[in-house]
């Protein structure tokens, strides 16, 4: 495959994104979540699959870690089990276990993969499982301060990202879904969020970029769509033990990431066509930005760890 080549991205019959520094960004490496919300609009995945095709076309190294929340709970409820979440995190069963590999990496997963594939030979679909790439361990929900168990839940305490790192040189753009191994061999439920952030450190990305389905975080939820367009991860700390539900391992995602070395984390609404290209690519994002407490680490400032 062809070595990137870097320009200004051009997208006929849209908006022109203005690239701020696009030499700056690129061989830069930007971890992208998508979520399964987004994923249910064929549209949205279609206008997706290009944006990280044009991310790819441009130089950056754009990798996906992909959830499937939703597609998991329909599967559940046609079989007859149990949906149920804590703190924005599934309580997984051994049965929910074996739905929620299936769905993710089996079908979700497939269904993206091909969606990039549409324009090329770019995409490899990956388990976190695969390679040892992600080690978790089980982990509880705190609700009300209390830990709850919530079953085969990991947390990721281990990255290995060289097989991602392998993909990226080669010119293939990696997808992974949010599914890890144990130490014990046990397969572990990850929270897609949690699992972009860490794979975004372990490859000393530029960017985490999270997409979602609201505009970003709100300063008041539910009571006020007020988004907060910047904070810093000092700021971000104080706020998150009042938040709740889904946003919850979201910005406890972009905190970790941004205290680990990432340049920024953006979370960005993935309903709006092109948020990805448009998040990126633009010097100030739609959405809401979250920068270490001494401020972005922008392109060029240091080496970029992939
Ligand atoms: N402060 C907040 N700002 C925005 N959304 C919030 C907030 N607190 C909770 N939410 C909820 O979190 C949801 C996003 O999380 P989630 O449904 O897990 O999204 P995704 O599938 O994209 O990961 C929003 O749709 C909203 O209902
Ligand atoms: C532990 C946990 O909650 N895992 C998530 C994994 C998928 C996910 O995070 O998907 P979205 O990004 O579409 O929400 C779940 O089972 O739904």
């Amino acid at each position: 495959m062809p070595a990137a080549v870097g320009g200004p991205v051009a997208v006929a019959g849209r908006p022109a994104v203005e690239p701020p520094r696009p030499a700056q960004l690129r061989g830069r490496t930007v971890v992208i979540k998508f979520g399964g919300n987004a994923m249910g609009d064929d549209a949205l995945q279609q206008a997706f699959a290009r944006d990280v095709v044009e991310l790819w076309h441009a130089g950056l190294r754009p990798v996906v870690v992909h959830g499937g929340g939703p597609q998991i709970s329909r599967m559940l409820d046609r079989l007859g089990l149990e949906v149920r979440f804590e703190a924005g995190l599934r309580v997984t069963t051994p049965e929910a276990m074996d739905v929620v590999r299936m769905v993710l990496t089996g079908r979700v997963q497939r269904e993206l993969v091909g969606a990039i594939n549409a324009h090329g030979p770019f995409a490899v679909g990956m388990s976190g499982e695969d390679a040892h790439t992600m080690t978790a361990v089980r982990r509880t929900a705190r609700v009300d301060g209390r830990p709850v168990d919530i079953g085969l839940v990991g947390d990721i305490v281990a990255v290995d990202p060289e097989t991602v790192r392998a993909l990226l040189d080669q010119g293939r753009i990696p997808v992974v879904s949010p599914v890890a191994r144990g130490a014990d061999g046990q397969v572990y439920n990850v929270n897609a969020d949690l699992a972009a952030s860490a794979l975004a450190v372990a490859l000393g990305a530029e960017r985490l970029v999270v997409l979602t389905d609201v505009e970003g975080l709100y300063a008041d939820w539910p009571h006020s769509t007020e988004v907060i367009e910047r904070l810093t991860a000092a700021e971000l700390d104080e706020l998150l033990p009042g938040l709740a539900s889904g946003m919850l391992p979201k910005m406890e995602g972009c905190l970790r990431a941004v205290r680990s070395g990432v340049g920024r984390a953006d979370v960005l609404d993935g309903r709006v066509p092109h948020a990805v290209l448009n998040g990126i690519l633009a010097e100030k994002s739609p959405g809401t930005t979250v920068v270490p407490d001494d401020g972005p680490h922008t392109p060029g400032d240091e080496e970029d760890g992939a």
